[in-house]
């Protein structure tokens, strides 16, 4: 029998979940698929997968970015967070330390087509083009009645669906409406990775951000301020067609007074922007072009840092912090800094620090303030790339190598980087017997491609990264000793945000890089010292861009920060992993969610119900278990 979620589609109407139905017809009718028979899984070899993440480029950096704020968000082990193609094909992941063994099936690579697997949260999502949610029986296959999966659509920079935002658990504790809360959190995260897709594709244009409600509306400007694109949100309400796009002025929709004219030289808050037909765009602002934004670095010297999602084409400059910016103004930081100028490019750099404090950023920054600048930069992280296929993707092949090989063989990582720096993400995570060819390559300095026989020299500077206690991994023996002291030229520690002292200062270049003009009062800066950041300078960034939305006027204040009650978190934080609450994630989430959709919703517990996609009941039982205030309800 098909479960219906229509109580989660009657009450969230305008976000439209999908009714099953349609989709199991589809799978008895139009694919003739037997529910009971063993489902074909089948799965791509990382070139492939390379091959269906291009067109993504640089956009890959910005889905990894959200896939682990939501991760570190939920914090377990038990949820899976993805970002699918519209082919169904998993191309990014995110999963807790410890991934849960039931949710192998959500790793890069799979296909999650209807046609191949079928009802699912990601292939029905594509088929349907609307947020679906498929819990255990949900799915047509029984032999996938162990997952519940929550998926959104993302969009582009066209308004177009560019893929699908997937979140799995196969926890069976997880109910339906533990499953509303996080299709709330996926809703928010797809919308706004949405528009961080349109943000990078119009970098290099002034963008006019417009905010309603909880509804962001972008219209990207070439010098004539001519519209040339536009967010959905920003299409329906200004009523714009694609057709139209590069013929309309920003002038056939708002008054162009002095005042207006005036603000848009200067950048930032538009105060007194109005509609032609009257209506004044409170919370406008326009943000610069992305060189004009702050945080740019002083000096373009440095050639542009090749990446493995971006190798083959020109990559845009991104904007990007500097080795002092990413290390902070604490004197012993500055110390380190100078090192670290002196030695990058010579010697390899192990960079230890808990997920969101900034080593992917700082080993791009030495990279790109080092030596071998003007060489290839390429990241390839352990964890995200199944077990068997690291090898091969590492070190490479020749043609023919094995069977289902590439055509004309694999380069291999080490060999694309070649005379510059290879960053090896999450090597905790790297399998002994790779750990073992690892240690030989960076030993002899040379690698030899799967079936070629013939070693190569290389000259690649190795920058490692984990947020594993490495050296507990070497006494439990999961990582080899010798390959530890061959990665570990320097250690750095990247601080927790919590102990540094120039969390203001962060805050505040992200606030300028964001292009927003908001400030943070006294109250705010308060709470910023005090909550203890679990998600580090990526949650930071993320409160930051969220207050600069709800925020009155342009001064962030401590209750724009929906950070969640610290008491709380204390206290889970403290107790020993093993005596805490499994489901405390997830009620940490859902406090968290609850917040956030009351705050966006001016405390309006009618719209925050419905865009929690849950009744305005449970919305209320909900508030009174997790303590939050009393708000208004507007009919
Ligand atoms: N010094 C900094 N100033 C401002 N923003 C920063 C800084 N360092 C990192 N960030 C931002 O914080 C986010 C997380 O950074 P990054 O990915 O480098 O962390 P990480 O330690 O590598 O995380 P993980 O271990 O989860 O991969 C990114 O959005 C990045 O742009």
């Amino acid at each position: 029998m098909v479960l219906l979620r229509s109580e989660i589609a009657t009450s969230a109407p305008d976000r439209g979940l999908v009714d099953l139905q349609e989709s199991w017809r589809r799978c008895a009718e139009r694919y003739r698929f037997d529910r009971a028979a063993k489902p074909y899984f089948s799965s791509l070899t990382a070139h492939e997968i390379g091959e269906h993440s291009e067109g993504f480029d640089e956009n890959l950096v910005t889905i990894d970015d959200e896939l682990k704020f939501i991760q570190s968000t939920l914090r377990s082990a038990r949820f899976c967070v993805s970002f699918s193609n519209m082919a169904g094909i998993i191309l990014r992941y995110q999963t807790g330390p410890g991934n849960d063994a039931g949710l192998e099936m959500e790793r890069p690579g799979a296909i999650w087509a209807e046609g191949v697997a079928g009802t699912n949260g990601v292939g029905t999502c594509i088929m349907e083009h609307r947020p679906t949610i498929v819990a255990g029986e949900d799915h047509y296959f029984q032999a996938y009645s162990s997952l519940s999966c929550v998926a959104v659509p993302v969009l582009s920079a066209d308004a177009e669906m560019a893929g699908v935002l997937n979140i799995a658990t196969s926890n069976p504790k997880v109910g339906m409406e533990s499953l509303g809360i996080v299709a709330g959190l996926a809703l928010t995260t797809a919308e706004r990775l949405s528009n961080r897709l349109f943000m990078n594709r119009f970098s290099r244009n002034s963008i006019l951000r417009v905010q309603r409600e909880s509804h962001v509306m972008l219209l990207a400007l070439d010098e004539d301020q001519r519209i040339i694109g536009a967010n959905r949100e920003a299409r329906a309400f200004y009523r714009l067609g694609a057709d139209g796009l590069g013929q309309h002025e920003l002038w056939s929709i708002f008054e162009r007074s002095p005042d207006t004219l005036d603000g848009m030289t200067k950048g930032g808050t538009l105060p007194r922007l109005r509609q032609i037909d009257g209506t004044e765009a409170a919370n406008a602002v326009l943000v610069p072009p992305e060189e004009d934004r702050a945080w740019r670095r002083p000096t373009r010297k440095a050639g542009p840092a090749r990446d493995n999602r971006t190798a083959g084409r020109t990559p845009r400059l991104a904007t990007h912090p500097t080795i002092e910016q990413c290390l902070g103004s604490d004197p012993r930081m500055a110390q380190l800094s100078r090192l670290l100028r002196n030695v990058s490019g010579s010697l390899p750099l192990l960079l230890l620090g808990e997920t969101g404090t900034g080593k992917d950023t700082l080993a791009r920054a030495l990279h790109n303030d080092g030596a071998r600048r003007d060489k290839p930069f390429v990241a390839f992280n352990c964890a995200a790339v199944p077990e068997s296929l690291i090898d091969s993707e590492l070190f490479g092949y020749s043609a023919g190598a094995f069977t289902g090989a590439k055509r004309d063989g694999n380069t291999g990582r080490l060999r694309e980087a070649d005379g510059g720096t290879l960053f090896l993400d999450e090597i905790g995570d790297m399998p002994l017997a790779l750990q073992t060819r690892l240690l030989r390559v960076l030993e002899s300095g040379e690698v030899s491609p799967l079936g070629s026989g013939k070693a190569q020299h290389i000259d690649v500077n190795i920058i490692a990264a984990t947020n594993h206690d490495l050296l507990k991994s070497v006494a439990e023996r999961r990582f080899r000793q010798d390959l530890y002291f061959r990665l570990a030229g320097l250690v750095v520690e990247m601080q927790p945000l919590r102990e540094r002292s120039d969390i203001l200062e962060i805050a505040q270049s992200l606030l300028r890089a964001s292009g927003s003009p908001a400030e943070l009062g006294d109250d705010a800066t308060a709470a910023l010292r005090r909550y203890c950041w679990p998600g580090n300078i990526r949650e930071l960034r993320f409160v930051l861009l969220r207050a600069v939305h709800i925020c009155e006027g342009n001064l962030i204040k401590a209750q724009d920060l929906c950070l969640p009650s610290t008491a709380g978190q204390d206290a889970q934080e403290l107790a020993p992993p093993g005596l805490r609450d499994p489901r405390e994630p997830l009620r940490a989430a859902e406090k968290q969610m609850i917040q956030e959709m009351l705050a966006l919703h001016s405390s309006d517990v009618t719209k925050a119900a419905r865009a929690l996609n849950m009744g305005r009941a449970t919305l209320y039982r909900k508030m009174r278990q997790h303590a939050l205030g009393s708000y208004k309800v507007i009919r």
